[in-house]
């Protein structure tokens, strides 16, 4: 028979087996369990059918024989007794220790079983006491007492026959032998060796009274079961507070939407012109989306699944919970049925309402619109699979599982306030840079408009607790607010302090330790209206600052395949010419976090970006105050001092001008192979030349060649040629400036050497640098990309050594090694 090895107590009528077991099964239930015996005898005063023993007739007994129902049976003092086959699954399918009360007869027959049980014999100290205790007990007849003093003498006869049992224990001190049998099955620690241990804390240990090993159990080999009582006080688990939320989300039905300008249109009495000042407008708003649209429960959205319940099953569930107290209270059997049948109801009607909407979502995903939803079907399952909603405990710096919310809390905020305010050692820069003094225009209300509609739906909402959605929802009289709120802003370059105050979400970065901190990213959560603000004031600055041509990050029509593609342009150039070509795929931590503010402010001047959007810009950084919001709770508020704002609607474009200076700095690599076009004049070579460069400006760049003819009316000095006197030309050639000269058409024409350009593509911070190595001559490579880790050292931008790459592309021979590793560290100073 399967599971745990059973336990057989045999002895003399009187011994005392009953008593220890009922011992044994009060101190450890839940480990041990009795296998209850049918016999014929009739029941004591005090004992239970079906748990001393199932009381049945004779023919009965004899019927269940017969079919082979028992393991064994046994005739004792002019009774039939026997332990049924159901008995002892029923111990065993609880996963209890089987525990038999026999007579001799029944361990002579169980030998024969595969049942394989530690036998016990308990035994009385003498046949008086025995008699004793069996006068004493007042079960017996005369009759009945001298069978079983009778019967006595052979069983103690029996114990004392070698190899019957595993244990005899004399039963004369009750305590004594209780203990003893105890050893027998158990085991306490500190007394031999032992493999399976139960670790706790110290300070826990005051909880733990026993702890022991269960010799008889084999879990796996060589281990055995360990038990362990402690007491532990239950303490209520102290939900952490999810703070209420306005259902914004409901703007998306017309109905509600219409009822919210009503109910905004009424607050304001009946004015449909929102008052002037951010603060009054944003908290009538947050009034009425309340009043109009509902709170949430406050309870986290993945307690339960409930996405489904419709008005039926929620009155259905609220009548089953009233039930249920009302049962709790008073367990009279009306109350009982009443709790079941509403349990039986909630059942069926949520099976109902579950089929009824997954068809619903089903013929959904099959529209155009229920597109959206099958993608966020996907993410959201495959965040629940990946079982890191929840990461309610975090490692402190040294590696040590914090497991308190104040100390989880405490360690989000040491992580977060140190990375948002962690400048690298840095020298001030003190090259100086003009600023652009210029009038700006003000805000107009098509720039909101365009601006609004950009900004996407759905996004979780900033402290102000104010959605895009209601802006959307009020239409021209939201653009009407809003544009003059936003010139008040770029007037007074000040915008409400609300704004300033952000939530920052960290978001598991799908690698690494789940519990490191350094493998999350903090998203902000901002005023959507700041983010409008962002919007309106990036669509100007893009209007007036130019981003080179390789940056392909956050940059119009420009998308990774693009950059890839003309990576693999240039990858083909090479391959095709047999050349070694080297490329730098440029990894920067936490680049982000990192751009210094100052060196921010600078890039935009050297941008070109007029003062006053500088100063604006520089507003929205100022006094920014941030919490975090984890599995525990929301952490204390810290300041946020370098690097751009993470999830704002302006730090991408403002990172693109930071990271174009990266082009701007002169970095030159060793130009790529040239090509020549050649052939005769009116053949197209221009024409040709002109397509090449519109298709590919960051593949392609033309050498303008020096000549002596005369600029024709269209024609540039430095654009188409540079126009130079024959006499300089002369004394350019002689000096050994050009690389080739010849005279066409009584005109002189020469070509200066050239290093090719930066080839160097960009996609936001990743940066690929990419060089071509001429006669094995690495030095001029080696030089750049020690200029590029100088310069992002400089900038405060770190370069991650371990995730930055060097590709080398060597149709001819094979490279020993890249020298990245060793510039890098080198510059680095390691
Ligand atoms: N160590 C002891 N000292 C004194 N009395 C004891 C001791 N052990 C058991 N008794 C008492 O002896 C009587 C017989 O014990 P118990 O009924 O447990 O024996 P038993 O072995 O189960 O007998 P049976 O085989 O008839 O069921 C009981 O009244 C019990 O209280
Ligand atoms: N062979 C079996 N012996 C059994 C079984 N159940 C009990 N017993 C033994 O009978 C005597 C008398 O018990 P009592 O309860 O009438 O005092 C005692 O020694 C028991 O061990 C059984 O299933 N099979
Ligand atoms: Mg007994």
């Amino acid at each position: 028979m399967a599971g745990p090895r059973p336990v057989v107590l045999s002895g003399p009528s009187g011994a005392g087996k009953s008593t220890l077991l009922k011992m044994l099964i009060k101190e450890f239930e839940g480990v041990f369990g009795f296998s209850v015996s049918h016999t014929t005898r009739r029941p004591r005063p005090g004992e239970e059918n079906g748990k001393d023993y199932h009381y049945v007739s004779r023919e009965e007994m004899q019927a269940g024989i017969t079919k082979g129902d028992f393991i064994e049976s046994a005739e004792f003092s002019g009774n039939l007794y026997g332990t049924s086959k159901a008995a002892v699954q029923a111990v065993q399918a609880q996963n209890l220790i089987c525990i038999l009360d026999i007579d001799m007869q029944g361990v002579k027959s169980i030998k024969k079983t595969n049942l394989n049980p530690i036998y016990i014999s308990i035994q009385p100290p003498s046949m008086d006491v025995l008699e004793k205790r069996l006068r004493a007990r007042k079960t017996e007849n005369e009759e009945s007492l001298q069978k079983r003093l009778l019967a006595a003498l052979v069983e103690m006869e029996f114990s004392k026959e070698t190899g019957q049992f595993d244990v005899v224990i004399i039963n004369d001190n009750l305590d004594e032998a209780y203990r003893k049998l105890k050893a027998a099955l158990l085991q306490s620690g500190g007394r031999r060796t032992q493999v399976d241990y139960i670790l706790c804390r110290r300070g826990n240990l005051k909880e733990i009274s026993d702890c022991k090993v269960v010799v008889g159990e084999s879990v796996a080999r060589q281990h055995r079961m360990v038990v362990c009582r402690m007491t532990l006080m239950v303490c209520k688990k102290k939900r952490s507070k999810i703070e209420k939320k306005t259902k914004w989300w409901k703007l998306k039905k017309e109905e509600c939407c219409e009822e919210f300008r009503q109910k905004l249109r009424q607050a304001l009495g009946g004015q449909v012109v929102l008052p002037d000042d951010w603060e009054t407008t944003a908290e009538v708003i947050r009034e009425t989306g309340r009043k109009v649209l509902g709170v949430s429960s406050g309870r986290r959205k993945e307690d339960k699944e409930t996405w489904w319940w419709n008005e039926e099953v929620q009155d259905s569930i609220q009548r089953k919970r009233l039930a249920k107290k009302k049962w709790d209270m008073d367990r009279t059997e009306e109350n009982r049925q009443e709790y079941k049948e509403l349990q039986r109801r909630v059942k069926r009607e949520v099976s109902k309402a579950k089929q009824k909407a997954y068809d619903e979502l089903y013929t959904r995903l099959d529209t155009r619109e229920g597109e959206k939803d099958l993608y966020r079907l996907a993410r959201q399952r495959d965040r629940d699979g990946k079982d890191v909603q929840q990461v309610r405990v975090i490692k402190d710096r040294d590696g040590r599982v914090l497991t308190s919310e104040e100390s989880v809390q405490r360690r989000w905020k040491e992580y977060f306030e140190e990375l948002m305010n962690e400048e690298n050692e840095r020298e001030k820069r003190v090259e100086g840079v003009n600023s652009v003094e210029q009038e700006v225009d003000k805000i107009r209300k098509d720039e909101v408009r365009k601006a609004l509609k950009r900004m996407k739906s759905g996004k979780a909402v900033g402290p102000d607790d104010i959605p895009v959605e209601v802006w959307k929802c009020l239409g021209e009289a939201a653009v009407e607010f809003l544009t003059s709120l936003f010139n008040r802003v770029l007037e007074s370059e000040r915008m409400p302090e609300e704004w300033r105050r952000s939530v920052l979400v960290p978001i598991f970065k799908n690698k690494g330790d789940v519990q490191s901190c350094s493998n999350y990213r903090g998203i902000k959560l901002m005023s959507h209206t700041m983010k409008l603000w962002e919007r309106v004031v990036e669509a100007r600055l893009r209007k007036v600052v130019e981003i080179c041509e390789q940056q392909y990050g956050f940059m119009p029509r420009k998308s990774t395949t693009d950059a890839i593609f003309a990576l693999r342009i240039l990858m083909e150039k090479y391959r095709d010419g047999q050349r070694e070509l080297h490329c730098v795929f440029v990894d920067l931590e936490k680049a982000y976090d990192r751009v210094p503010r100052e060196e921010l402010w600078y890039c935009m001047r050297k941008s070109g970006v007029a003062e006053k959007y500088v100063r604006v810009v520089q507003d929205m950084y100022e006094r920014s105050r941030t919490v975090v919001r984890c599995a525990v709770g929301q952490t204390e508020e810290f300041k946020v001092e370098v690097g751009l704002h993470q999830g704002s609607a302006l730090s991408p474009f403002l990172f693109a001008i930071v990271m174009d200076q990266l082009q701007k700095i002169g970095i030159v690599m060793a130009g790529p192979r040239q090509v020549i076009l050649s052939g005769p004049s009116g053949a197209g070579k221009s024409t040709l030349l002109e397509m090449l460069l519109k298709e590919f400006p960051d593949v392609f760049s033309y050498i303008i060649s020096y000549t002596t003819r005369e600029p024709r009316p269209w024609e540039e000095n430095g654009k188409d040629y540079h126009y130079v006197s024959r006499e300089e030309m002369q004394a350019g050639i002689t000096k050994g400036d050009f690389i080739e000269s010849a005279e066409y058409s009584g005109n002189m024409y020469g070509t200066r050497p050239v290093h090719g350009s930066n080839t160097i593509i960009k996609l936001a911070d990743d940066t690929t640098a990419i060089a071509f190595i001429s006669d094995n001559d690495e030095s001029e490579y080696r030089e750049e990309v020690k200029n590029l880790a100088a310069w992002c050292a400089d900038n405060n931008l770190l370069l991650n050594t371990i995730n930055t790459k060097e590709l080398i592309v060597n149709l001819r021979k094979k490279s020993d090694k890249g020298i990245l590793g060793e510039a890098l560290c080198q510059t680095a100073g390691q």
